[in-house]
């Protein structure tokens, strides 16, 4: 299948106009340009976690493999129980997880059991030990309404039965999931590649760590948080250092990109100052869109792909400025690469909760202001601002627990109004 050209892409964008994006329409862009990788590998269970499955995992075994005991106590038959009566029954066997006792259990008989036997055939009901009196070696009694027929029996498949899909191609795999594979006796699967990220920084005033630093100059912070977010996410990373705003330089680094990466970010230069290469590169390069998205921190950026040597790698020119960095790389970037890497990701929860901090805000753009969300006396979670919100204040990301999201139709946000965050850790 030939891919789309960008141009094709965005023809179908209504009112598409490159100086004045809205968010959705750009990761709608992005979403629908970028493809998934085809390369599978075989790693054993443990190695999957955080991995995307390639294909789809079908149980060939019931699990439970039979009827089981989900309590330590008696199983018995529900015909034996009857309303307001109490029932003295005898014991015929006892049978403990791993064992089965294949031999008949008439009315007024039970079987001692424990968690996980396999349910006697005759039996479809289990009472907790606790319930019980009068419990020795031969007989036991049921008090009256301690039991119901089939309490505390687990049904054989109730958690998978043979021939369901246990899990979807596309899944990340999760600590539940690789318990999941364990449980049908599945030793290695499929998954997709690692994706190969390279990344570098553009600008001339950027000194790496341990470079003393000159007047006017910064260390590169941002080539530390792409790494950051970027192994988060699983992705082998090809660092490639500090760039300087130098058209030949930029271009050798590009085509070094390309030859190994499947997608490429940079940072810095993507705006309109008269050392801004990035741009007129990665147009000389390959299929190209910049915008202006409506969106703060993180208003320009650059989106493609670049051809090279019959293979192609995806590009994202983000903003120089280390809070738009991450704002891009987590609402556009993110989404792409779990894209390519054939994840079926959810869009990001959001969690809607009331704001401490009155916010000024303008409709017309999307905003990701940094926020500390924490639960007040009452149990009730809220979040506030964690301070000055300049796109060059990376202290603010370092202090958020959480990017609170006020979408292009938001106005001013007074305190006590309702605001959507998006949290920064989770289970995974
Ligand atoms: N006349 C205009 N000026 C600017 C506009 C505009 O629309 N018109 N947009 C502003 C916005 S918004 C942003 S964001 C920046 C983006 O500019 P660039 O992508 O060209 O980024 P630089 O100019 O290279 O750097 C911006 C800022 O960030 C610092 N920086 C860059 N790289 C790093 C790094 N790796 N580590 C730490 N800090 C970095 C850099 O020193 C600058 O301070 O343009 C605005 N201007
Ligand atoms: O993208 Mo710029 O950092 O919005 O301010």
């Amino acid at each position: 299948m030939t891919q789309a050209s960008l141009s094709e892409i965005v023809s179908c964008v209504s009112g598409y106009d490159p100086n004045a994006m809205t968010v959705p329409q750009a990761q709608k862009i992005i979403h629908d340009f970028v493809q998934p990788i085809e390369s599978v590998e075989q790693v054993a269970i443990r190695s999957a976690l955080d991995r995307t499955l390639a294909t789809d995992i079908v149980s060939t075994i019931d699990v439970p493999a039979n009827d089981n005991s989900a309590m330590d106590g008696y199983a018995l038959r529900g015909d034996d129980l009857a309303e307001g009566k109490t029932l003295t029954l005898r014991i015929v066997a006892s049978v403990h997880a791993g064992q089965r006792f294949d031999g008949a259990v008439a009315s007024g008989e039970c079987v001692r059991i424990m968690t996980g036997a396999a349910m006697p055939a005759d039996c479809d009901t289990v009472i907790p030990q606790e319930f019980t009196e009068n419990a020795d070696e031969t007989s036991v009694t049921i008090p009256a309404g301690r039991v119901r027929r089939g309490d505390n029996r687990r049904l054989r498949g109730e958690d998978l039965r043979d021939g369901q899909v246990a899990l979807r191609a596309g899944k990340i795999l999760r600590p539940a999931d690789i318990g999941l594979l364990a449980s049908l006796g599945v030793a290695e699967v499929g998954v997709k590649r690692r994706l190969r990220v390279a990344f570098f920084s553009t600008g001339d005033e950027l000194r790496s760590v341990g470079e003393p630093l000159e007047p006017g100059c910064v260390y590169d912070s941002n080539r530390y948080t792409l790494y950051g977010m970027l192994t988060r996410l699983g992705c082998d990373i090809i660092d490639m250092g500090v760039v300087k705003d130098d058209p030949v330089a930029m271009e050798a680094a590009f085509r070094s990109a390309c030859e190994h990466a499947d997608a490429v970010i940079t940072s810095g230069g993507v705006s309109v100052g008269a050392a801004d290469y990035t741009k007129p590169t990665m147009t000389k390069l390959g299929d190209m869109l910049f915008w202006k998205i409506g969106m703060r921190p993180g208003r320009p950026m650059a989106f493609g792909r670049i051809a090279s040597q019959g293979r192609g790698a995806y590009l994202f020119g983000l903003p120089g400025n280390p809070v738009a960095v991450m704002v891009s790389f987590y609402f556009f970037v993110r989404d792409a690469l779990l894209r390519m890497s054939g994840a079926n990701a959810s869009p990001l929860p959001r969690l809607k909760v009331k704001s401490l901090s009155a916010i000024r805000k303008k409709p017309g753009r999307t905003e990701y202001q940094r926020g500390i969300l924490a639960a007040d006396d009452d149990g009730d979670w809220k979040v506030r601002l964690t301070g000055a919100q300049g796109s060059g204040i990376l202290r603010s990301m370092s202090d958020a627990n959480c990017i609170i999201v006020l979408d292009d139709a938001q106005g001013e946000v007074a305190a006590g109004d309702a605001v959507q965050v998006v949290l920064f850790d989770g289970l995974t």
